[in-house]
């Protein structure tokens, strides 16, 4: 596994967020630090999550740094804390990352939350004493927030997984290529609670993909919103044979009958007079596409990319 990541939780807020960052991250494990084996060292990615009891880290996650530094500092390490600051938690991780030194990719603080009745009383009476000498009010607090969580899993698996750059230009030749060798595709559009996959026939010319339809579902959602997600891929067979994309875009429907959608039609040879009934043209600018290639993998750059469009 190329991503672990290792957690503390009393009342089971870091343990919440460390499940769904294994889900975002996936494949990827998560486990206590009692749960830690050796074998796992050879993971690439590892991250670890602590909450913040009294302005410190816990215990036995400074424990599992210390004690697994030297080979921790030969990875990439993604440290976050759970707290109840509004800004700055961040500082809580400060002598986390003055240990571990260069290999520290990042640090992040996310929210926690406080439910008064779950505190044991001893955890019980430190809060209430704390909030009296601050005057703050004794009460629950939930800055548990899963866009945050999200974001953040994201922000990590963009890390890893395009990690290797290709040349720019060899990868934009490589996206156009395999655009323009396909030309079925699944296009998903959405508003509100309207999610629609359609499986339809494009082409693609020079950073525009274009699709002729009837009309459907897919326009309601696209007069509403022009975001847009396609997916192209081949059957899957293996790892080894992997190939797909997804692109992320913006959409236009093209007037019909303007110069634009004439000069389509023209290329691709269809006669509007001949068409059982009127097609419109949907013209998608290609933003970015995550890229999933054997083929790429083969040529030594890594199976995964990211591609922006300019
Ligand atoms: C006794 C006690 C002390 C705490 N001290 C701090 C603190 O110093 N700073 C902070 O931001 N949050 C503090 N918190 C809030 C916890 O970090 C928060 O509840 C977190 O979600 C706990 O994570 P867990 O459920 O994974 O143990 C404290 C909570 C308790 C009960």
């Amino acid at each position: 596994m190329d991503t672990n990541i290792i957690y503390e939780s009393k009342y089971g807020t870091t343990k919440e967020i460390a499940k769904n960052l294994a889900m975002i991250l996936g494949p990827a494990r998560y486990g206590t630090t009692d749960e830690w084996k050796n074998e796992y060292e050879n993971s690439e990615y590892i991250i670890i999550g602590t909450p913040i009891y009294g302005e410190k880290i816990n215990p036995k996650i400074n424990d599992f740094i210390n004690n697994n530094i030297h080979w921790l500092r030969k990875k990439k390490v993604f440290l976050f804390c759970v707290n109840l600051m509004q800004k700055g938690g961040e500082r809580y991780l400060e002598p986390l990352k003055n240990i571990l030194g260069n290999c520290v990719a990042s640090t992040k603080a996310l929210g926690g939350k406080l439910v008064l009745d779950d505190l044991d009383s001893e955890d019980y009476s430190k809060m209430k004493n704390f909030t009296k000498a601050y005057g703050v009010p004794f009460q629950d607090v939930d800055l548990y927030n899963i866009n945050q969580i999200t974001e953040y899993g994201l922000s990590i698996r963009k890390h890893r997984d395009y990690n290797i750059k290709m040349p720019i230009k060899t990868l934009k030749a490589y996206v156009e290529k395999f655009l323009k060798e396909h030309n079925n595709c699944t296009l998903s559009t959405g508003y509100d609670n309207m999610v629609r996959s359609t499986p339809v026939e494009y082409t693609y010319d020079d950073g525009y993909m274009y699709i002729l339809s009837e009309g459907g579902f897919k326009f309601a959602n696209l007069l509403l919103n022009d975001n847009v997600s396609v997916a192209i891929y081949e059957q899957f067979h293996g790892m080894n044979t992997i190939l797909g994309m997804q692109i992320t875009g913006k959409a236009r429907i093209i007037e019909d009958g303007s110069q634009e959608y004439n000069s389509y039609l023209d290329k691709r040879k269809i006669k509007e007079d001949k068409l059982p009934s009127p097609l419109h043209l949907i013209k998608i600018k290609v933003e970015s596409a995550e890229i999933l290639s054997y083929e790429l993998n083969e040529m030594g750059y890594g199976i995964k990319h990211y591609y922006k469009a300019n």
